[in-house]
């Protein structure tokens, strides 16, 4: 935990800052430990990493921070007061992609220091896993994997959408989990909603049903999604299943440390594009996952974000077809040394 600290500092000095004010909740819980970090701050100067959180915290941010992080219990604008001395005279960055322009004014009336809008000094280390970050990820998606099995028989005619969306929340519960976002369980003709969360609708025979959900367990998440069919699906839908996992199982294969996410993403599309689909694939390949859902490296088109051992990422290509439906097969994947390790593992649909 030092060494994050420590490989902050070193960034920040290559930017020419001296202190940076931490205020998105990742990246608090990320430097701190701190398991509440909505309702916390961190201020990170050469000397001193200070963790502010109101007093509703006082036993729970003791009990969580990570050695070397100082606790100070203080309402918004006395934590304000009591970092001014810690940065007078520094050039301070702060999170521009984050920071709110209220918080912004809040800052330079109570500091008068000079502020820099930083992008990414976080977020940037945050890429990479240390190995109990990804055992977070795995332990996370392991119980992902249990609870869609556990639901995947609920998944038939006569069922609404909302009910198997409601069975893997409470499955995730059960568990000690609470779910990583909106259960996406989109039928039909809803199929063609790539962010379809879970409606009243019923699910019908010959309906392809598509499951995107993750498990959020100690802050660490998981996503993956399965395209279940149920009866008989009609021809041209099994062929968009198959032009689908086709994609998708080739870009899994194609991971390697050190190649372009952007190349990557081509690899899926190119195989769409060949099979009349490439307006349908109308999101970029993946993501990364950790303390957010959607984090870096980004695999979209054309993206120069390059691949690293220790990046754990999706891959989801999905074709999506106006009043007919949609297809989406996603797993979660550690790029490694070599290659890569699939973390998901319920079984894919043949159709
Ligand atoms: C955080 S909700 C969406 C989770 C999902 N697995 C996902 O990341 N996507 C579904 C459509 C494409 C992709 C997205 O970019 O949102």
């Amino acid at each position: 935990m030092q060494q994050r600290l420590e490989r902050i500092r070193a960034a920040l000095g290559r930017e020419g800052t001296q202190a940076l004010w931490v205020s998105s909740p990742a990246s608090v819980r990320y430097l701190s430990g701190f398991t509440h970090p909505e309702d916390g701050r961190m201020l990170i100067t050469p000397t001193q990493a200070v963790l502010y959180t109101d007093s509703r915290y006082t036993v729970q941010a003791r009990e969580d921070v990570n050695e070397g992080v100082e606790v100070v219990i203080a309402a918004p604008q006395k934590a304000l007061e009591d970092a001014a001395p810690k940065v007078e005279g520094m050039k301070v960055a702060v999170e521009g992609t984050h920071l709110t322009v209220s918080a912004l004014e809040k800052l330079k009336e109570a500091w008068k220091v000079q502020l820099h809008p930083s992008e990414g000094v976080v977020e940037n280390l945050r890429l990479i896993k240390a190995e109990d970050e990804v055992e977070g990820v795995r332990a996370a998606q392991d119980l992902a994997d249990r609870v869609f099995a556990a639901v995947r028989p609920q998944i038939k005619a006569g069922a609404r959408e909302v009910d198997v969306a409601i069975a893997l929340e409470q499955g995730l519960r059960q568990a000690g989990a609470t779910s990583a976002f909106d259960v996406i369980v989109a039928s039909g003709v809803r199929g063609a909603l790539p962010h379809g969360t879970a409606s009243d609708k019923v699910i019908e025979d010959g309906d392809l049903v598509t499951v995107d959900f993750g498990a959020n367990l100690n802050g660490y998440n998981s996503d993956m999604t399965r395209t279940v069919a149920v009866g008989q699906p009609s021809d041209e839908l099994k062929r968009i299943y198959n032009a689908v996992l086709e994609a998708e199982e080739a870009a899994v294969q194609a991971i390697k440390p050190g190649m372009k996410a952007g190349d990557l993403d081509a690899v899926a599309r190119d195989i769409l594009e060949g099979h009349g689909l490439g307006e349908a694939f109308a999101h970029s390949l993946g993501h990364g996952v950790g303390l957010v859902v959607h984090e870096g490296p980004r695999l979209s088109k054309g993206s120069e974000d390059v691949l690293k051992p220790g990046m754990v990422i999706t891959i989801e290509p999905g074709a999506y077809v106006e009043g007919l439906g949609g297809v989406r097969i996603e797993d979660l994947v550690l790029v490694t040394e070599d290659g890569y390790e699939v973390l998901s593992h319920s079984p894919k649909e043949q159709v």
